[in-house]
Order: C-alpha cells, then structure tokens, then sequence
C-alpha cells in the first residue's frame, strides 16, 4: 500500500530565510508555490531519493499556523507516503481507527494528485500525508 517516501515537510516561519541555508548547503530548491486551497506557500527540494517540502502559512487560516505557534522557530510537520490506491488508504486508516481530515474527501496537493491527511494524535505523533501514486 505505502512503499514511496514522497516528501518530508517542516514548516519554516522565514521562507526565504531557510531557502537560503538549503541553496547555501547546494540544495536544488523549487520557485515558492502557493497554495491557497491548502493555506499554505511550498517549495520543493528534490533529493536523490525523497523531497524535502518547505511550508510556510499563506492566507488567515492556514492549517499550520497553530504548528508556527506552538514552534516559533519552525519544526518537522508531516511525511508524505504515495500509495497505489488512496480510496483503498481511507478505508484502511478508517479500520485502524485514524481519523482521515477534511472530511475524508481527497484534494489535489502540489503534484497535481489527490492527497489526503490523517491526524497526528492518530499517528504516533506524526501528521501523515498520503498521495495517490
Ligand atoms: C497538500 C498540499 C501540500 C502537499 O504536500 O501537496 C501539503 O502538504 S499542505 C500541508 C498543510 N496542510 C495540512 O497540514 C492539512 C492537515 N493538517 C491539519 O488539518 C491541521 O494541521 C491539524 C488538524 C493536523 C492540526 O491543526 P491545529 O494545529 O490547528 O490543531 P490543534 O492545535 O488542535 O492540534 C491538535 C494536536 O495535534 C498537534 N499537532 C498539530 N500539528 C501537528 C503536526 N504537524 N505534527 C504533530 N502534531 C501536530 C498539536 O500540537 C495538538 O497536540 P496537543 O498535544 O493537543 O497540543
Ligand atoms: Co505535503
């Protein structure tokens, strides 16, 4: 089901502050791209063998700005699995008790696929992003 690490993403509270330190490290880092349907600006920095996304929070109410709260200097938010079949993913994280956010229905995240996000206290502590294959 899951066998793809897509992306890691930590939210950043200077976006072009943290561009800079992974530019400076030799990092191939994206153009920012917002994404006003998840209330977020993302960047990608493509790694041999996962991403890494930068997220910083873009319009009144995005989703991470309580994470920047509690987090003022930024902080690992979520892994992101791609799984051969999402719909099959909801039913399973349902089964395991997870709570499957936005009302369970999938939107189309940065790579123009359906993700969805399934809520950290289910997780072990860790904010799950899983995005269709
Ligand atoms: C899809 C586009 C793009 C892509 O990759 O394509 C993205 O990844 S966009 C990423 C931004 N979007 C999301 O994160 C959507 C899903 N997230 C949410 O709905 C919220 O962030 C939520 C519900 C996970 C947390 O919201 P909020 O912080 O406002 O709620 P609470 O303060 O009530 O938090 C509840 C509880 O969870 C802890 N928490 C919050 N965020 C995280 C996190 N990232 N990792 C681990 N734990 C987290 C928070 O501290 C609270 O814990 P408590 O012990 O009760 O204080
Ligand atoms: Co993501």
């Amino acid at each position: 089901m899951m066998n793809v690490l897509n992306h890691i993403a930590i939210a950043v509270p200077d976006m072009s502050t943290a561009i800079a330190h992974y530019r400076a490290l030799g990092a191939e880092v994206s153009q920012p791209q917002d994404l006003p349907d998840h209330g977020v600006t993302v960047v990608f920095i493509q790694l041999q063998n996962t991403k890494i996304e930068l997220l910083h929070p873009l319009g009144e109410n995005s989703p991470i700005a309580g994470f920047l709260e509690k987090n003022p200097t930024g902080g690992l938010h979520h892994l992101c699995f791609e799984v051969e079949d999402l719909g099959a993913a909801i039913d399973t994280l349902s089964d395991v008790g997870a709570r499957v956010l936005g009302n369970g229905q999938p939107k189309i995240g940065a790579h123009g696929k359906p993700v969805i996000f399934a809520h950290p206290k289910d997780f072990h502590g860790v904010l799950m992003e899983f995005e269709q294959a």
